[in-house]
C-alpha cells in the first residue's frame, strides 16, 4: 500500500457527506470511490462535493469488490452495520464502521471474529475520542490532576423537531431509533473511558447499570438516563434525550477536583471545534485550551489512516474489546427500559455471518461421550447459560456453540429469576434443534432443597423453555437434612413420566451420592446418572459459593474412577486464575479468594510450564486436565462472548500423559 488509504465510503446521507469533506484535509487519506443502493444518488453526491475523480457505485457490493479500494467507511443506520462489516472484512477491506458498532452486542461479536480471521483493521467510529481535547482529558486524569475518580455526569441530547419522520432513522425501530444508541452512546463511551483510565486501563466496564427512560409513540427511547457503577466505586450518570436539547456537557469529579467539558462531543462537520477543558483543583480554575486544526472527523480518518498504514489492527483510540464493552453497556441501559427492537425478537434475530461462505474452523471441533441413559452423547464442553444478557447475545453464543460441535446447554431455575430459562428455551425453539441437543435443568437450590421443591420448580422451568422434558435434571445442593431416599422417589417419578431421562446431583458429597444410589438399587428406582461438583486443577480453598462442594481432592477422584462416575465441573477453569502468571487481571478469582494458595500458586506456574510445550495457553492446559481426566469428565464453560469460547477450544487437543497430569497436580516434580 502506498503512503496513502484509499478510502470507499458506503451510504450517501449526512454523515457520509462530512466525512467526504473531512478526508480532504488529511494527507494520508483519499476518497475514491462512494457506495449507494442508487447508481444517481452515488454519482449526485459525488458532484454536489465537486469530486470528480472518485468512483461512484450502484451498490455496496461493487464497492467492496473494487481493488482499488483499501478501507470502508460504513455510514449507513445502525442495522446495516454488522452485516457491512462482515462483508467488507471478508472482501479484505480495513473498516471504519459509525457508531453504535453494531446493534447489540449479539451482533458485534461476530464482527469481531470476523475482522481478526481475515485480519483487517476494524474501529467504531467515536470521533471524539481521536481528538486533541480526549487525549488532554485522558493525561490530565492519568497524571492525577482531579486524584481519585469518584463521580462524573455526561450528557446527549438534541431535538428532533415537532414533526419528526416516524419512518426516519432517529425514530424508526426498524432502523435501531431512539436517542441511548445514536448519542446516548457518546456518554457511555466517555464515561467507560475515564473510568479505564483512572485504573490505569484504556477503557473499565461498569458493574452494574440502572437507568430509565421514556419510549415514544413509534416505541423507541426519546429521553433516558442511566446510573453506571465501576469496580473502583466510581459512579457516573449517563443521560441522552432526541426530543429536548440537554446540556451536552461533561463533568468528572475526583477528590481533588472536577475537570468539565463545555464541548465534548466534538460535533463540528465543518470548522475545527472550539476545543478547552476546565480544571477546577484545590482552589483554582484554570482553562486547557486543547488546539485544534481538523475537526473531529479530519483526525479520526487521519487515525485510521494511520493504523491501517502502520499494520495494525486495531487502533489505541477505540480498541475492539472496548466496543464489545461499548455494546454490552448498551444493552444493559437498553434492557432496563424494555427496548428490544423487532429485529432482536427471537423469531427474527439472526446472527450476522458471512453471506458467501462460512469461515473455515480455526480451532477443534467440540469432543463427546456418553453417558447412559442419555439418547444423545454429551458434548465435552458444556455451555453454561447464566450469563447472557438478551436473545441476541445468548443466541449469537449458541450458534457459535453449536456451529463448533457443542450440543449441551446447563441452566438452572434460579439463574437471573428465570430470565436464563426462557432465553435457552426461545433460542432452542426458534432454531428448531430440541431433537440435536440436551438440555441441563437444574432445581431445588438451598432454602428451597427438599423434594416438593422439585416438582414445582421444574414444572415453572419447563414453562419458561416451552419444552416438555429436560435430558437432565440436577438439584443444586443437596439438604442433608432430608433422607437421600426422599429425593430419589421424586426424581424416579419424574423419570417415569418421561419427563427427564437421567438426573443427577450438584454439590452433592460422594457419600450422599452413593447412599441414594444404595437406596435405588435396593428398592427398583432410577439411579443419580451423574455428579456436578467443582473439579478443577486448582484446589477450591474456600466454597466460591455457599454449600457447593469440589471432587478435585484425591479421596474423590479415586472413587470417581473407581465407580466410573460422570462429573459434570463446574469452575472446571478455577474462575480466571489460570489467565494470567501473577493472577493480577483477573478479578473473579480474587474477589471470592476461592483458589489463592502456595500449592495452586506452582500449580499455575506449572499449567504455565506445560501451556509453552503444548503450545496453548495455561488456561487451555488447566482444562485439559479436567477433559483428560480417567473417569468420564466435563467441563462447564461460562464464556461471556465468543473469543472466550473459542480461546477455550484448544484445550480440546491436549493430550496430557499421566505422568504430565501428575505433575500439574504435584503428585511428582518431574515428567518425561
Ligand atoms: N459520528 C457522527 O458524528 C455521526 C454518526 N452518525 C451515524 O452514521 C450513521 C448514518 O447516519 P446519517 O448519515 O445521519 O443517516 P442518513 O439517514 O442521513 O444516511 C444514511 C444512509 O444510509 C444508506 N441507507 C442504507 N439503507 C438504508 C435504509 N434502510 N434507510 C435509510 N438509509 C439507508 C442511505 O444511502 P444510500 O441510499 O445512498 O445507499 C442513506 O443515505 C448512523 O449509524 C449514525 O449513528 C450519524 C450522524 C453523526
Ligand atoms: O453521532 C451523532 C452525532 O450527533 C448527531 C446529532 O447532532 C447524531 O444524530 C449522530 O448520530
Amino acid at each position: 500500500m502506498s503512503q496513502t488509504v484509499r478510502w470507499g465510503i458506503i451510504g450517501t446521507g449526512a454523515i457520509a457527506e462530512a466525512m467526504a469533506g473531512a478526508i480532504t484535509t488529511v494527507a494520508n487519506a483519499t476518497l475514491a470511490a462512494v457506495a449507494s443502493r442508487d447508481r444517481d444518488r452515488a454519482a449526485s453526491f459525488i458532484n454536489q462535493l465537486g469530486l470528480a475523480s472518485v468512483r461512484a457505485n450502484g451498490s455496496y457490493d461493487d464497492l467492496l469488490a473494487d481493488p482499488e479500494v483499501d478501507a470502508v467507511y460504513i455510514a449507513t443506520p445502525h442495522p446495516l452495520h454488522a452485516q457491512l462489516s462482515i462483508e467488507a472484512a471478508e472482501a479484505g477491506k480495513h473498516i471504519l464502521c459509525e457508531k453504535p458498532a453494531a446493534l447489540n452486542l449479539g451482533e458485534l461479536m461476530p464482527v469481531i471474529a470476523a475482522v481478526r480471521a481475515y485480519e483487517v483493521f476494524y474501529m467504531e467510529a467515536f470521533k471524539d475520542r481521536c481528538h486533541p481535547q480526549t487525549h488532554k482529558l485522558v493525561e490530565l486524569i492519568k497524571g492525577g490532576a482531579i486524584g481519585e475518580l469518584r463521580h462524573a455526569r455526561a450528557a446527549f441530547g438534541f431535538n428532533t423537531g415537532p414533526n419528526p419522520d416516524p419512518d426516519g432513522r432517529l425514530l424508526n425501530p426498524e432502523l435501531g431509533g431512539g436517542g441511548i444508541l445514536d448519542v446516548g452512546c457518546y456518554p457511555i463511551h466517555l464515561l467507560r473511558l475515564v473510568a479505564g483510565v483512572a485504573t490505569g486501563r484504556s477503557f473499565a466496564d461498569p458493574d452494574r447499570v440502572v437507568g430509565d427512560g421514556h419510549l415514544g409513540h413509534t416505541g423507541v427511547d426519546v429521553v433516558a438516563s442511566a446510573l453506571l457503577k465501576f469496580d473502583s466505586g466510581f459512579v457516573a450518570e449517563a443521560s441522552t434525550a432526541i426530543n429536548a436539547h440537554l446540556d451536552n456537557r461533561a463533568i468528572i469529579a475526583g477528590t481533588r477536583g472536577t475537570i468539565t467539558l463545555p464541548n465534548p462531543w466534538l460535533n463540528s462537520r465543518g470548522e475545527p471545534d472550539h476545543a478547552q477543558l476546565i480544571l477546577e483543583a484545590e482552589g483554582k480554575t484554570q482553562t486547557v485550551d486543547c488546539p485544534s486544526e481538523l475537526n473531529s472527523f479530519g483526525y479520526e480518518i487521519g487515525e485510521a489512516s494511520r493504523a491501517i498504514l502502520a499494520g495494525e489492527k486495531e487502533s489505541p483510540a477505540m480498541s475492539w474489546n472496548d466496543s464489545l464493552g461499548q455494546a454490552r453497556t448498551l444493552d444493559l441501559w437498553r434492557r432496563t427500559i424494555r427496548l428490544r427492537y423487532p429485529s432482536e425478537s427471537p423469531e427474527r434475530f439472526q446472527t450476522p455471518r458471512s453471506r458467501k461462505r462460512p469461515q473455515s474452523r480455526t480451532t477443534p471441533r467440540i469432543s463427546q461421550a456418553e453417558i447412559p441413559g442419555l439418547s444423545r452423547p454429551v458434548t465435552r464442553l458444556v455451555m453454561g447459560c447464566d450469563n447472557q444478557i438478551n436473545y441476541p447475545h445468548a443466541a449469537a453464543m449458541f450458534d457459535h456453540y453449536l456451529d463448533a460441535g457443542g450440543n449441551t446447554f446447563d441452566t438452572a431455575h434460579i439463574y437471573d429469576g428465570g430470565r436464563q430459562e426462557q432465553l435457552l428455551g426461545h433460542w432452542i425453539n426458534a432454531r428448531g434443534v430440541r431433537d440435536r441437543v440436551n438440555v441441563i435443568v437444574k432445581v431445588a437450590h438451598t432454602p428451597y432443597c427438599d423434594p416438593d421443591s422439585i416438582k414445582s420448580q421444574f414444572a415453572v422451568s419447563l414453562d419458561r423453555m416451552g419444552l416438555d422434558k429436560a435430558d437432565l435434571l440436577l438439584l443444586h445442593r443437596d439438604n442433608p437434612g432430608i433422607p437421600v431416599d426422599e429425593f430419589v422417589d421424586v426424581l424416579h417419578e419424574l423419570v417415569e413420566d418421561g419427563r427427564v431421562s437421567v438426573f443427577g446431583g450438584s454439590n452433592w458429597s460422594l457419600g450422599r451420592f452413593n447412599d441414594a444410589n444404595a437406596y435405588a438399587a435396593a428398592n427398583q428406582r432410577h439411579r443419580f446418572s451423574i455428579l456436578s461438583n467443582n473439579f478443577s486443577l486448582a484446589r477450591m480453598v474456600r466454597p466460591v459459593w455457599d454449600g457447593c462442594i469440589s471432587v478435585s481432592d484425591p479421596e474423590s477422584r479415586a472413587t470417581l474412577v473407581e465407580n466410573q462416575i460422570p462429573n459434570l465441573a463446574w469452575s472446571s477453569q478455577a474462575r480466571g486464575y489460570f489467565v494470567t502468571p501473577g493472577g493480577t487481571d483477573n478479578h473473579l478469582w480474587q474477589e471470592n479468594d476461592a483458589w489463592d494458595a502456595p500449592d495452586n500458586r506452582t500449580r499455575r506456574e506449572r499449567a504455565f510450564e506445560l501451556a509453552g510445550r503444548h503450545n496453548v495457553s495455561a488456561i487451555n492446559i488447566a482444562a485439559a486436565y479436567v477433559l483428560t481426566q480417567p473417569f468420564p469428565s466435563f467441563a462447564l464453560i461460562g464464556p461471556r462472548n465468543l473469543d472466550e469460547l473459542e480461546t477455550t477450544l484448544p484445550a480440546l487437543s491436549v493430550e496430557l500423559t499421566d505422568t504430565e497430569r501428575a505433575y500439574l497436580n504435584l503428585e511428582t516434580d518431574e515428567f518425561s
